[in-house]
């Protein structure tokens, strides 16, 4: 399927922040691409949200954070879900992150849809067809925060 290409790298620098409670590092959002290999060093602060509660994700040295997104959700109809996450800031820092983006292949235009075999009469397709220029474009133009899932999930 090529989820492995169309990578790109995004460095994320947090400078200490007096008033942590003021403020995010990176407010929630689920990542757009198909997964995200995240490196983040020993300050903390990225946080998962799992049955509607906030869980840190520990440091650990050498480690790397594996994110799916939403394009794995689509492609997997459901069977991998999209992690909703955030940043919180601290006042001791600063932190830095190095995030992978894999965001599959966008030229020339491959259509992607929920993988053949795991559909059936029980597990009907969730989502309509997509490219990934349709899912990335959609996406930065929904308000911060929104999942663009929605916009392609089919009214069974
Ligand atoms: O800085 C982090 O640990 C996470 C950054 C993030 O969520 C992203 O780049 O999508
Ligand atoms: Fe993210």
């Amino acid at each position: 399927m090529g989820c492995a290409k169309g990578r790109a790298f995004v460095c994320h620098y947090y400078p200490p922040c007096p008033n942590p409670d003021l403020t995010m590092g990176t407010s929630k959002h689920t990542d757009p691409p198909f997964l995200t290999i995240l490196l983040q060093d020993q300050i903390g602060g990225l946080q998962i949200c799992r049955n509607n509660k906030w869980i840190d994700v520990q440091p650990v040295e050498g480690s790397f954070i594996i994110n799916i997104g939403d394009l794995l959700q689509m492609v997997s109809n459901d069977e991998f879900k999209s992690v909703e996450h955030r940043v919180l800031v601290n006042k001791i820092g600063p932190r830095i992150s190095v995030a992978c983006f894999f965001s599959g292949i966008a030229v020339p235009a491959k259509i992607y849809e929920p993988i053949k075999e795991l559909i059936s009469e029980a597990k009907v397709p969730l989502y309509k067809e997509f490219t990934v220029f349709d899912y990335i474009n959609n996406f930065y133009s929904r308000p911060i925060g929104k999942s663009g899932l929605d916009d392609f999930r089919l009214q069974n």
